[in-house]
């Protein structure tokens, strides 16, 4: 038997000194997050077998059809937290808005709020295709055992404590960053255990794989029309390989690996794009660049970006740092004010 790989658990210990001021609660809050993890992967597996495919008949606060998936995933990973009482808040896709924790209880002295897209992809559930979750977290703004606002959780990316996500594909992994880097963990479903397979990520300088999805083509903004192109061209190491999932956690983990950009433009169809920023843009953009990426809007970095709102949108362009920086340079050709 080769050499047994270190576990999350002991990864997460070992590197609990380098937290800024570590009292352990972040350890905690990364082990609770393993520990949904593991109990929504199970529910995903055999998803075909029990009633959890197809819609749930309800619309989140975006309008959107949540799914059953969705909703097991977003009550798993939200009892999973409380129960745990190391968060004071949570906000989440599923939530029209945030989920105070404890946070009046002068026992509960917490000082960390999560925000997460329980199951990303949502499209991909029924047809077998990987999801995902994403997580991301902030230290709080507001005073200790005082009530948690809104402004705890509309922070600037660049502010995050830690990011990740979980990829429920031919493997399920956990991939996170605690601003030290990028460090992937495959579960071993035997034992329910999450080993480090995939340490210090990084993606590739440049690449050759392009994640669109082409089929809004016609509605994007001149600068990104001029990419597509330019991927598509013959020219050098051009035409660049089209690929898309429709899960972003899938996709950019691809990328991650193999070096590549995904791009969700906004378009005629959508003037800020779909993916929201607080937990899905935020999350993918701190790990990008832990992992030696980039991640903008076609003109600015998304974790500079103020949020406004807790559902709001925004462009997303995001991979490795040359091929970003090349649909940027596109872009800039072009006024930002397109589609306003
Ligand atoms: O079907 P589209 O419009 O290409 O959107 C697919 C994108 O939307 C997402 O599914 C995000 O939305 P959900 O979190 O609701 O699944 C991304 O994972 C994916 O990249």
């Amino acid at each position: 038997m080769g050499k047994i790989n270190k576990t999350l658990g002991e990864f997460i210990i070992e590197n609990q000194s380098s937290f800024a001021y570590s009292t352990g609660e972040l350890s905690k809050l990364i082990h609770a997050i393993r520990l949904a993890a593991k109990v929504v992967n199970h529910e995903v597996n055999k998803a075909g077998l029990v009633d959890i495919l197809g819609d749930a008949g309800d619309q989140n606060v975006q309008g959107e059809d949540q799914q059953k998936l969705d909703i097991l995933a977003n009550e798993k990973f939200i009892q999973t937290l409380k129960n745990r009482e190391i968060v004071c808040g949570i906000a989440s896709e599923e939530e029209d808005s945030f989920i105070e924790v404890n946070s009046h209880d002068e026992l509960h002295q917490n000082k960390y709020v999560v925000l997460i897209d329980p199951l990303d992809g949502s499209s991909n559930i029924d047809v077998n295709v990987s999801v995902g979750t994403i997580f991301s977290v902030y230290r709080r703004v507001t005073p200790i055992g005082s009530p948690v606002t809104l402004e705890d959780f509309l922070q600037p990316g660049r502010n995050q404590v830690a990011a990740g996500y979980v990829v429920y594909g031919t493997s399920t992994m956990l991939v996170y960053t605690t601003g030290h880097g990028v460090n992937g963990f495959t579960l071993n479903p035997a034992i329910g255990t999450f080993y480090l397979s995939n340490p210090d990520m990084q993606f590739p300088e440049d690449g050759k794989i392009y994640s669109v999805n082409e089929g809004n083509y016609i509605h994007f903004p001149q600068g990104v029309k001029d990419y597509i192109k330019y991927c598509q061209e013959e020219d050098g190491d051009r035409p660049y390989t089209s690929r898309y999932i429709g899960s972003l956690v899938s996709d950019f983990h691809r990328n991650m690996i193999k070096g590549g950009i995904y791009m969700y433009p906004k378009s005629s169809k959508a003037s800020n794009g779909k993916l929201r920023l607080l937990y899905e843009c935020n999350p993918m953009a701190f790990l990008a660049e832990q992992a030696k990426g980039k991640a903008s809007n076609g003109y600015e970095r998304i974790l500079d970006l103020q949020p406004t709102e807790l559902h709001q949108r925004v462009p997303f362009f995001c991979g490795s740092r040359k091929m970003v920086e090349k649909a940027e340079s596109f872009m800039a050709k072009h006024e930002a004010v397109e589609f306003k």
